[in-house]
């Protein structure tokens, strides 16, 4: 069986590579001929833990290759994987079809042999059945084109172990007519159902639901600690402290409950935003309202960074060091889109801060975003002179340094935890003013 995956971004490069770490052939397309070139030497263009290793063996052993050409594609594959994007549509909070539609058109007109179309891109409820209408209608005649839905929750990360043992795998068929479909995706994936891993077969659109909702659930499950944050700051609480202790109830569960400066990502924001954007077209928008308060708690926790750090700095950020710690919207990554950390960066240096941002893999994105902030090479760089270091992304650099370590670099000792992630004591005890979202009183302005 050969494979074909329609992009090759962070989800289709993880995904072609995991299949042909499976075993099969694989030829990755792109529209973007330098990502393309890239791949095809065996060269990842971001950062995936992992994920360069299996690419270059894929590559080196041939069984791996990338294109830009359809027609290829077409007579290449039985299974087609499509994993283009799907990112907030400019000025709206809709999700853009257009690269999807594009993607599915072009490899259903292009296809010379009987096939499978598999949509992994996160979509709006109702697409799958308009991309079979799409497919069926580009096919060639005598080509039987089906259309499946099978979801993606890789996280970032941690992409080609979550691809290669995912906690479930959902399929979502065209009813009685996607039974051939339905075989050939148990065949594709015969080594992870063997291994035990869960397969819900279903409907398209409780397929393409489960994505959204999932999604949905972990940007809720966020806010709701965070929101809890804004109460501990004014009571002088501890909201990590309050997350293990109501994470310890099993149906609560400590997982997705760290407090900080918020979810960023490709992922979070624009699907909750998209969710809400598809339920009011369906005229159910009160359905996920609460969605539109999900997305202001997180957006809140930015300002209230902005404004902590003001706060430290006596009133007024105009010319004062402020050392960045983090840009990537997670640790183990370099994508920068939505970023809190990069966002906070941004809106420090906007109001008159002096902004030296140091991210162990995300600075090279970060300045094509704002070019404007000054980005250094190492930890030391960043705090050195900084009136107020602020850790904005937990990289394990991050987590393990020491008072010691900053304290004769920095000109004055102060931090600001917008992660929960360092010892208040042990700053304390090296001399530093420690100040974490929610888990101290913040100063009142
Ligand atoms: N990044 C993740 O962790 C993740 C996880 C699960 C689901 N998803 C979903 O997967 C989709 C892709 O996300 P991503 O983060 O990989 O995006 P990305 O922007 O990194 O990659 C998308 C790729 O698609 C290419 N492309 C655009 N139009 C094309 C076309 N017509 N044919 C071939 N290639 C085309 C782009 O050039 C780009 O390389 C989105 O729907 C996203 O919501 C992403
Ligand atoms: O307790 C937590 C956990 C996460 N985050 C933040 O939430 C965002 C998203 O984190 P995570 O979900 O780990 O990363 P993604 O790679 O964006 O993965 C999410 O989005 C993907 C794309 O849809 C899905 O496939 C994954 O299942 C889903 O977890 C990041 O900014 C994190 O810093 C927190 O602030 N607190």
């Amino acid at each position: 069986m050969k494979i074909t995956v329609l992009g090759t971004g962070y989800l289709g490069a993880t995904h072609a590579a995991s299949m042909a770490e499976l075993g099969y052939e694989v030829l990755g397309v792109d529209v973007d001929p330098a990502k393309v070139d890239a791949l095809s030497r065996g060269e990842l263009p971001f950062h995936e833990p992992g994920l360069a290793e299996l690419l270059r063996e894929h590559v080196g052993s041939g069984r791996l290759r990338f294109t830009t050409s359809y027609e290829e594609a077409g007579a290449f594959g039985d299974v087609h994987f499509v994993g283009v994007g799907t990112p907030q549509r400019p000025g709206a909070f809709a999700a853009d079809m257009r690269f999807v539609d594009a993607a599915v058109g072009s490899i259903a007109a292009a296809a010379t042999k009987d096939c499978v179309i598999a949509g992994k891109s996160t979509v709006p409820v109702g697409s799958a059945r308009r991309l079979a209408d799409i497919a069926r209608a580009s096919a060639r005649p005598g080509v039987d084109v089906q259309l499946v839905w099978n979801p993606e929750f890789l996280r970032e990360g941690f992409a080609v172990a979550d691809t290669l043992r995912p906690d479930r795998m959902v399929l979502g068929l065209d009813g009685a007519d996607g039974a051939r479909a339905e075989a050939v995706m148990r065949r594709v994936y015969a080594r992870q159902l063997e291994s035990g891993v869960p397969l819900i077969v279903t409907d398209y659109e409780t397929a393409e639901l489960v994505k959204v909702a999932a999604n949905a659930f972990l940007a809720t499950k966020i806010s709701f600690i965070n929101a809890l944050s804004e109460l501990t700051e004014v009571v002088g609480g501890d909201i990590r402290t309050l997350a293990d202790a109501i994470g310890l109830d099993e149906r609560i569960g400590r997982k997705f409950l760290n407090a900080g400066v918020g979810f960023g990502g490709g992922c979070l924001p624009k699907d909750i935003r998209a969710l809400r954007a598809r339920a009011a077209e369906l005229g159910v928008e009160q359905s996920v309202r609460f969605l539109a308060e999900v997305d202001d708690v997180n957006t809140r926790r930015r300002g209230a960074t902005v404004q902590a750090v003001t706060e430290m700095l006596g009133g007024s950020v105009v010319g004062k060091q402020v050392a960045v710690l983090g840009a990537a919207f997670k640790p183990d990554s370099d994508d920068v889109r939505d970023s809190p950390a990069l966002d906070i960066a941004a809106r420090l240096h906007s109001i008159g801060a002096e902004v030296a941002v140091y991210d162990p893999k995300a600075n090279a994105n970060a300045a094509k975003r704002y070019p404007r902030l000054d980005y250094v090479d190492s930890l030391e760089a960043a705090v050195t002179g900084a009136e107020v270091v602020v850790l904005l992304t937990e990289w394990a650099e991050f987590k393990a340094m020491t008072p010691a370590q900053l304290e004769p670099l920095v000109a004055v000792p102060q931090i600001l935890d917008g992660r929960n992630v360092l010892d208040p004591q042990q700053w304390e005890a090296g001399g530093f003013t420690y100040r974490a979202l929610g888990r101290r009183a913040l100063p009142v302005a």
